[in-house]
């Protein structure tokens, strides 16, 4: 048996293997009996009696590793004498270094480095703090701050717990749009701390990328930060989230001959990326919108104590649907998952209206699984890497990031945003487009570059850019 696209990790198991009593073949078996899929066999080392190997295999989970342990050791002369984690292997140590863009290889090169020649350059700064952007990393560096209060969909982990995935995300800035960030995790989740620590570390950065803080604490950080730097201060989770889906669905409605503003939307999770994508579609036209969260439809008329489910309850809901996702599901167009693991039922799928759309975006184990919902629904997509049409605002922060530090941008803005999740939806050409490629991948270089482009052009157009527009009106801006 092998395992598809719904394996997250590969292990390497080092066996020993006496060479009389133990063979591969058995070994292969017991693998394969056990679910594991072997990708890769290499011999450790070998003398007369025993032989040492290391076997790669793709499996689901610690409790998957187990069972193959178990069968492995099993087989008479063998043992296991170690097992790797691939993903492990690579978080060891960090994701990220720091390195020099100017090495020092004498004297005079730590002379203009560092003290005494680089007080010359403090002193210009001082006289016209604008300098920093141009003699500082902060024209290119961004701060990625987490409180570590709802790590992807792992809930309140924790500061330290969270720092994997701000290193991911400063990882993909970095690869896929040049843009230097670094994680920042605060060890406090008081909405005035995190504002304070924040403002105090902005002169070093160009940008700020919130992550991962959870609604409704999110909203009031954002929206004080924005109004107090003149730098963009953006939170992933609620924009890169939203205008991903909307490029998704752009595309999606193509394929099923619907017409955006027509379709009933089922939302479940009005949480920080479950209002933004609301709102992004509430401006995309969009009039059926249901939210649901764990206590049913948001409707109006209900008192909410959370002021964005008070906001949320008059904006949308037209109908006043009320019930479980399972109730107001019925005859929806589209539903959007930003809640937790396995929230949807295929019975929901069924009673959807004809042709429906499925985003599955929690991480990182989606509302429902490809392999169960695709049988029932015309367009899947879920936020991880390894199945098709991911929507994950990975296809986002990076150029938009790109976008806003190469014009200067000071904030950003809707019209900033609708351009960016248009620049998504158009690298998939319509020739391309079909259920299982609505969106880009994030390996498609057009991505970053259109998402840039989009962004600088409505920059100047909301009047946020704060560097000099080019006077040939096509002539692109020096990417760094
Ligand atoms: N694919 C992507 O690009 C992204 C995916 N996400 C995913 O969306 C989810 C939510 O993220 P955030 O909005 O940042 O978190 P959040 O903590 O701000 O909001 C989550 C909301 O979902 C609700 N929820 C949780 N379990 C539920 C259930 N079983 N039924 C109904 N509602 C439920 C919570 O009550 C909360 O209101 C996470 O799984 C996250 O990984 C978030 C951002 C981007
Ligand atoms: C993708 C992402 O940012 C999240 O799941 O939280
Ligand atoms: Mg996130």
């Amino acid at each position: 048996m092998s395992i598809p696209s719904g394996a997250h990790t590969s292990i390497i198991l080092r066996l020993e293997l006496h060479k009389e009593t133990a063979s591969f073949g058995q070994i292969a078996t017991a693998i394969g009996d056990s679910g594991g899929d072997i990708v890769a066999i290499d011999v450790g080392r070998s003398d007369k009696t025993t032989i040492v190997r290391d076997i790669t295999v793709n499996v689901y989970d610690q409790k998957h590793t187990d069972l193959i342990v178990q069968a492995v050791n099993a087989v008479p002369g063998a043992k296991v004498i170690h097992v790797s984690d691939q993903t492990f292997l690579m978080h060891l140590g960090g994701k990220l270094e720091t390195t020099p863009k100017t090495p020092i290889k004498n004297r005079d090169d730590l002379s203009r480095v560092y003290t005494p020649g680089v007080a010359r350059v403090c002193m210009a700064i001082h006289e016209k703090p604008s300098r920093a952007h141009s003699l500082t990393i902060k024209r290119n560096t961004i701060a990625v701050v987490s409180d570590g209060s709802a790590v992807l969909g792992l809930g309140n982990i924790g500061p330290e717990a969270a720092m994997p995935v701000m290193e991911g995300k400063a990882v993909l800035f970095k690869q896929f749009a040049g843009v230097d960030a670094f994680p920042i995790c605060l060890n406090t989740q008081d909405t005035e701390e995190i504002i304070a620590i924040v403002k105090a570390i902005a002169p070093s950065f160009g940008g700020i990328n919130l992550e991962d803080i959870s609604s409704p604490r999110c909203f009031e950080i954002e929206q004080r930060l924005v109004e107090e730097l003149d730098i963009p201060v953006f939170h992933d989770d609620q924009h890169g989230t939203a205008v991903v889906l909307l490029a998704g669905l752009l595309n999606a409605v193509k394929i099923v001959g619907k017409r955006l503003e027509d379709c009933k939307i089922v939302v479940c999770g009005i949480g920080a990326a479950g209002i933004a994508c609301s709102k992004m579609l509430l401006a995309a036209g969009v009039r059926h919108i249901v939210g649901v969260d764990r206590s049913g439809a948001i409707v109006s008329g209900e008192t909410y104590s959370n002021p964005a489910w008070q906001w949320y309850a008059d904006h949308t809901n037209p109908d006043r649907l009320t019930g479980s996702l399972s109730e107001v599901i019925r005859g929806a167009d589209v539903f959007i998952g930003v809640s937790g693991p396995g929230v949807l039922k295929v019975d929901d799928l069924k009673a959807m209206a004809p042709d429906p759309i499925v985003f599955a975006m929690a991480n990182p184990t989606p509302e429902i699984l490809p392999e169960e919902a695709e049988p029932y629904v015309r367009v899947m997509a879920t936020g991880r890497s390894d199945y098709p049409n991911q929507i994950n605002n990975v296809l986002c922060f990076p150029g938009i990031f790109r976008g806003v530090l190469d014009c200067r941008a000071s904030c950003v803005t809707e019209q900033m945003k609708l351009a960016a999740a248009k620049a998504i939806a158009s690298v998939v050409s319509d020739e391309e487009l079909n259920e299982h490629y609505i969106i880009p991948s994030v390996f498609n270089t057009a991505v970053v570059e259109r998402v840039r482009e989009a962004v600088i052009q409505a920059a100047y157009e909301s009047g946020v850019a704060r560097k000099a527009q080019p006077t040939a009106p096509k002539q692109p801006v020096p990417y760094y």
